[in-house]
């Protein structure tokens, strides 16, 4: 082991003295080759620390989680033979490569002040290789549809399925369905079933990243272009201010989420827009200062404006929760009793599906497949379906995993944005700058309006790559927090010192 990992450190030796790495992955280079030395006890973490500072400092925006995935504690242990099998790798990927093989000294603890605490759609990243605790791990880790254990946030059915799958299988469906969840881990070797494979995702992901860059390493950029401008805020609630968890009863917000948000609305105008009834999304955020679209956009309450009223005749005068004057716009108002009719049949045809969630969102209906054995995803799918045979005038999307089943009209997340911006008077002006942060299908809608219009930033929450009309993304809900408290302050300082 020793000596075939210092044969490939001459190979990668010779690399490096050629010149084949640049400049950041040089200081990687050299960072793993003293840790390497110090897992056989001749450099002292001294010496690595003020290198990994240099990785950090020159590695730039690119390599801007490199410090997180690098802060590690050295374990002398198990390191050398991961160190080798990392360096196996780098050697036949080079450069991004050592970066990964970074994330593969297994023994290394990952203090990262990036972790997350939140449950989010799985990771590319394999997050075992990354130390975090088994406690923070993505639902990926949780992905077996195991019930939910009983409790006040708990639901479960044990029943079978059964039901044909040829329409599901053959139209695409349970491809979409399978997209919305994630790959499951291949175990290969190592000491516990812990210890998963080597994978490339992490590569793919920065690579993706360069398309989709992150909107904290990016903040200066997104601000400099929001001097002079009034920012509009819309934020999607499940999986951008809330984490992903298992049953839909309990995506909470955190009390630190909520101020912030509480924060954000006091200096810029904001508004949730999310698949969820307004009033389950207003029960579970709980500002009052902030303007709601639920049911995908289909039911919107927003300032009172006349223009609106002449331009949208189905808005009527309504009252907030606080009594306060509003406009209330549900376009999909006449398929009210079509959906609570679909609804209660939904309900009825999975009721024997174990783990299977029927929502009712007013507008919208979400079957839920989270918590349903994969082999009987066909069977959800196929029954949706079925039912959808029977309401021409109905159609299901996908988000994750969950099947949303919608009213046909033109109407969506997009033009949920379009709306509101005109009810607070901020359209066609070129001193308006919308930010639009989501990380589901139906958030594509309100990004691709933002791109169309060459106005304002969308931004994609996800830690997988993910093909997207947003400009810039967020890893999870923990990072769009950290971006929106980097608003606030940006906005007060302004409010302190003048403008830039
Ligand atoms: O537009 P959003 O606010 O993002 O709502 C989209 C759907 O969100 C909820 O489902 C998602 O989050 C659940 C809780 O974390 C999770 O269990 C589920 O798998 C996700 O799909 C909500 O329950 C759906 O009704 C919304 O349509």
């Amino acid at each position: 082991m020793y000596w075939f990992s210092i044969l490939i450190l001459i190979i990668l030796t010779r690399d490096f003295i050629q010149g084949e790495f640049a400049f950041p992955i040089r200081l990687c280079f050299i960072h793993a080759v003293l840790l390497l030395f110090n897992s056989f006890g001749f450099v002292s973490g001294l010496i690595s620390a003020p290198l990994k500072r240099a990785v950090t400092d020159q590695s730039g925006s690119y390599f801007g989680r490199l410090p997180n995935l690098v802060n590690i504690d050295l374990n002398l242990g198990q390191m050398a033979a991961n160190f080798v099998e990392a360096i196996a790798i780098a050697s036949s990927k080079k450069s991004l490569d050592l970066v990964v093989f970074c994330t593969q000294l297994d023994s290394m603890d990952l203090k990262s002040s990036h972790v997350s605490p939140v449950l989010t759609d799985p990771v590319p990243v394999n997050k075992s290789r990354l130390r975090m605790h088994s406690s923070l791990l993505a639902y990926s880790q949780q992905d077996s549809p195991v019930p939910i254990s009983p409790g006040k946030c708990s639901r479960s059915n044990s029943r079978k399925s059964t039901g044909s799958v040829d329409d599901v299988r053959s139209n695409g469906w349970l491809d979409a369905m399978k997209a919305s969840s994630p790959p499951r881990k291949k175990l290969l070797k190592g000491s516990s079933a812990q210890v998963a494979s080597i994978d490339y995702d992490i590569e793919d992901y920065y690579s993706w990243m360069l398309q989709y860059p992150s909107a904290l390493d990016s903040f200066e950029k997104i601000m400099d272009l929001a001097t002079d401008k009034k920012i509009a805020m819309f934020l999607d609630y499940d999986g951008t201010l809330s984490p992903i968890v298992d049953d839909p009863d309990c995506a909470f917000m955190s009390e630190s989420m909520r101020a912030t948000v509480r924060s954000v609305a006091k200096y810029f105008p904001t508004a949730i827009i999310s698949g969820r009834s307004r009033d389950k999304v207003f029960d579970l955020v709980k500002l009052t200062e902030l303007y709601y679209a639920g049911s995908h956009g289909m039911d919107i309450i927003g300032p009172i404006s006349e223009t609106l009223s002449k331009n949208h005749p189905d808005c009527v005068q309504s009252t907030d929760h606080q009594g306060k004057e509003t406009t209330l716009f549900q376009p999909a108002r006449e398929f009210l009793p079509m959906i609570d009719e679909v609804f209660r049949t939904l309900v009825e045809i999975t009721k024997d599906i174990q783990g299977a969630i029927v929502e009712n969102h007013k507008f919208c209906v979400s079957v839920h497949y989270r918590n349903v054995e994969e082999n009987n995803w066909t069977t959800i799918g196929q029954r949706v379906h079925d039912v959808l045979k029977n309401y021409p005038r109905l159609r299901s999307t996908h988000g994750r995993k969950v099947l949303e089943v919608r009213p046909v009209i033109d109407w969506n997340k997009g033009k949920a944005v379009e709306f509101l911006l005109e009810s607070l008077g901020l359209t066609d002006r070129n001193d308006v700058l919308p930010i639009y942060i989501g990380d589901d299908n139906t958030d594509e809608d309100a990004f691709k309006v933002l791109r169309d219009s060459n106005q304002g930033y969308g931004i994609l929450v996800s830690s997988v790559r993910k093909e997207s009309n947003a400009f810039y993304s967020l890893q999870d809900p923990n990072e769009v927090m950290k971006f929106l408290q980097l608003l606030v302050n940006w906005k007060r300082q302004e409010s302190m010192y003048g403008k830039k």
